[in-house]
């Protein structure tokens, strides 16, 4: 693999996908493959910050919809990334890699509190940064807290792991005949009101001059390869 575009990245890893071939929870084979992944990725060359989903254990509006408050269905939902995070960071440091778990929420004798001077530290100092507990606030997504965060500690990209191939004219999922977009600007993203990803992650991105490149996490080396500029992915960006 060649030079990386970016030498510091935010990664956005789906929750949902943590769950493997189940419907809810953390697969460990699967979460073992992404470590080695992230590890193949920072050995590129790159600076790896990563935002985890929590969409394998909790998201905010389904908890609601059984009766449970907004606020605090959200609350469970960043608390689920916390969850995820831990289990990444075992997976990676069993790898012999240093990592660091960094929350919005102060828990001390879970993790250390997310500043951008302990991000920066963490970084420089060769280790991959986990950002937990989403942005720390309701009512937003993890996808906005990798935007977010990607501007307060001078990332270059966000790179958005999930589970399709892209950016579809709709949903890939649901109409068999949605087109894929490779390119996207981001108010284009915004107008076509693509589900992908929410529509404040794609403002905060577009306020930011901030890329954002959506690509499948399946085929494993993803990560590098889209580092590399080989990979298969949508870029929204301009
Ligand atoms: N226009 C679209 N183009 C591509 N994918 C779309 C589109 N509209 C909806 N999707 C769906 O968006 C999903 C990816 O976004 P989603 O936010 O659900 O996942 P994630 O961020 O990977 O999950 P998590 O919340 O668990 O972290 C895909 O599963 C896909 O089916
Ligand atoms: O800043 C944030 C980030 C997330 N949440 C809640 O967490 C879940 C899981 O995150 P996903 O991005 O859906 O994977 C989300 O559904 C929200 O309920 C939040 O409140 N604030």
């Amino acid at each position: 693999m060649g030079e990386p575009i970016y030498r510091r990245v935010v990664i956005k890893l789906s929750g949902e996908y943590f769950a493997g071939d189940q419907s809810f929870g953390i697969d460990q084979p699967t979460i073992d493959r992404i470590a080695g992944d992230l590890i193949a990725a920072q050995k590129l060359g790159v600076e790896i910050a990563v935002v985890v989903g929590g969409g394998n254990i909790f998201r905010g509006v389904e908890v609601s919809s059984r009766g449970v408050s907004r606020p605090t269905g959200d609350t469970m939902g960043m608390l689920a990334t916390v969850m995820n995070c831990l289990a990444l960071e075992a997976a990676i440091e069993r790898r012999a890699v240093a990592a660091r778990t960094l929350s919005a929420f102060v828990m001390p004798q879970v993790c250390e509190l997310f500043t951008r001077g302990a991000a920066h530290r963490y970084l420089a100092e060769g280790k991959i940064v986990l950002l937990a507990g989403g942005t720390g606030n309701p009512f937003f997504t993890t996808d906005t807290t990798a935007v977010l965060r990607a501007g307060e500690i001078g990332a270059q990209a966000v790179l958005k792991a999930t589970n399709v191939d892209g950016v579809y004219s709709a949903d890939p999922k649901k109409d068999p005949s949605a087109q894929r977009f490779e390119r996207l600007s981001h108010s284009q993203a915004l107008e076509g009101g693509y589900k992908v990803m929410d529509a404040t992650a794609f403002a905060l991105a577009r306020e930011t001059s901030l890329p954002i490149i959506v690509f499948s996490i399946a085929e494993a080396g993803s990560i590098g390869a889209i580092l590399s500029g080989t990979g298969r992915g949508t870029v929204v960006a301009g």
